[in-house]
């Protein structure tokens, strides 16, 4: 797990304070980290152009140009001239060596940094800045951006376009824009360059972690005198559309429940050998998966009662937004986890009139919404679907980066369901459930060798059975 933070001028300020260290210290190690990612990425004499802007993620560039003038064929582009304090005595600096800035940018070049806005920027892009960011994108060059991709404002939104890097090398820290769903199409893959010292004491208290592949905590047996009844009993309430239950099911026996029995007051025809079917809600039940096709009139009395009183753990998913009941659930049951993606987050929050916000109100904020979730409901452990899956508990925000396009299929988020319920019915607790469902889910996409179009649901369960080899 890594710490992301909403921007990093607290942690600078600590390193003046605590460390003794300068801005100008960090702004040369800044530099140094994307001078290293170039001579090690790129060929020497290569031509480099870096557009830098008035504050200090373009004092950051025009260090940077300090650092390569003579080896590569360096164009350094002020657009806006230097403006602060540290970009003025760089450019001081760079002029030093002889060299000057251009006065437009070249039409084609090898490398293009864009070191024109970070973390200050506070304000729509204008038009000279909006046909910069469009021309660099137009062009055919490896492109790295400082910190954050000009344009992405401190949500996480392009304002009104951003840079598409192919890198972004950041600077001290992780930033919570780089994660938002907006972001991610634009941020390309991300390095973090320490400041003059690690990253174990540059960072401090966060409300925010990036999850990894290497968080995984599979369900792997070890206990060699174990039977079915080791591993839990999932209960999957079964409404409407069936089928979402049988895959929801079939995903939760995949990865490690010992039994999976499938609740409706009527016969499912066809189901496959290893899921059980039951009217009744069986004693030895330790998790419930609710809301996957279930409908939104369906009211199963008698199963609720036996949640709320026998506090069983529960998973409720889509049509469990809808119903007003949902509210009780999360209020008397200790055990909760609520899997929305953002239209049926914006149905929830309305349901439990905690606001009325869009969709896109939503997805423009993210952690925002998700961190207000968690807050009005502790207890509950919330994993807000999206290109970048968030998971809020107790005011913490878990993210998982590793979700693909293979993904978006119908019968993803059953099975998703399915992985976090079975973790659930093994005993994990809720929290523990969800990251580890959440980030099996994403793993088994990327394991998946077809064609990114072309995974249905049973290829994604299938793929369950490799994730650890
Ligand atoms: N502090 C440190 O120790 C370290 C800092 N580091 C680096 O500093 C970066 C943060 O620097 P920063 O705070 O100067 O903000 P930055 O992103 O350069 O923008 C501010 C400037 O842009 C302007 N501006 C903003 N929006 C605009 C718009 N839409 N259109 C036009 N203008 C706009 C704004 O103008 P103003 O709004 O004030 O008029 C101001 O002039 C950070 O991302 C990292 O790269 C690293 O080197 C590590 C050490
Ligand atoms: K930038």
């Amino acid at each position: 797990m890594q710490k992301v933070f909403n921007n990093c001028y607290d942690l600078d300020r600590r390193c003046y304070e605590k460390f003794g260290l300068t801005e100008d210290i960090l702004m040369e190690h800044a530099a140094e980290g994307m001078a290293r990612h170039i001579r090690d990425t790129c060929g020497d004499k290569e031509q480099l152009l870096i557009a830098a802007g008035p504050g200090n993620n373009g004092a950051d560039g025009i260090t940077l140009a300090r650092l390569l003038h003579g080896d590569f064929d360096v164009s350094l582009y002020l657009p806006y001239g230097a403006k602060s304090a540290m970009a003025k005595i760089q450019l001081e600096r760079f002029l030093q060596l002889g060299a000057e800035p251009v006065q437009s940018p070249p039409l084609q070049a090898d490398i293009v940094v864009d070191t024109l806005f970070g973390t200050g920027f506070a304000k729509p892009l204008d038009t000279k800045g909006i046909d910069l960011v469009d021309s660099f994108n137009g062009m055919e060059a490896y492109k790295i951006a400082c910190d954050v991709p000009t344009g992405i404002d401190p949500n996480g939104n392009p304002n009104p376009i951003a840079f598409h890097a192919d890198t972004t090398i950041t600077m001290g820290a992780l930033k919570k824009a780089l994660f938002s769903d907006h972001a991610k199409p634009y941020v390309g893959r991300i390095e973090v360059v320490d400041l003059g010292i690690s990253r174990t004491h540059y960072e401090h208290h966060t409300d925010a972690f990036l999850l990894t592949q290497e968080d995984f905590t599979p369900p792997l047996r070890t206990n060699a005198a174990s039977h079915k009844g080791t591993f839990g009993h999932l209960c999957v309430i079964a409404g409407k559309k069936r089928g979402a239950a049988v895959l929801c099911g079939s995903a939760a026996l995949r990865f490690g429940a010992g039994l999976v029995t499938l609740i409706s007051d009527r016969n499912i025809d066809n189901l496959p050998f290893s899921l059980m079917q039951s009217g009744d809600l069986p004693d030895t039940t330790s998790a419930i998966a609710m809301g996957m096709g279930m409908g939104y009139d369906y009211d199963p009395i008698l199963i609720k009662t036996s949640i709320v009183e026998d506090d069983i753990p529960i998973l409720m998913d889509a049509d469990m937004c809808y119903v007003p009941w949902i509210r009780t659930l999360l209020e008397k049951c200790s055990k909760t986890v609520v899997t929305p993606h953002p239209k049926e987050f914006s149905v929830l929050l309305k349901t439990l009139e905690i606001d009325n916000v869009t969709v896109s109100e939503i997805q423009r904020d993210r952690f925002g919404w998700a961190k207000r979730f968690s807050e009005a409901y502790p207890k509950t452990v919330l994993l807000l679907k999206g290109a970048n899956t968030l998971i809020a508990h107790e005011g913490i925000i878990y993210i998982n980066p590793l979700g693909t396009p293979v993904l978006s299929q119908a019968g993803s988020g059953d099975i998703l369901s399915g992985l976090i319920a079975s973790l659930m019915a093994q005993g994990y607790t809720p929290l523990n459930a969800a990251i580890n469902g959440s980030l099996a889910h994403a793993l088994s996409a990327r394991r998946y060798k077809g064609a990114n179009f072309s995974a249905t649901a049973e290829d994604l369960i299938e793929e369950i059975r490799w994730l650890v080899n």
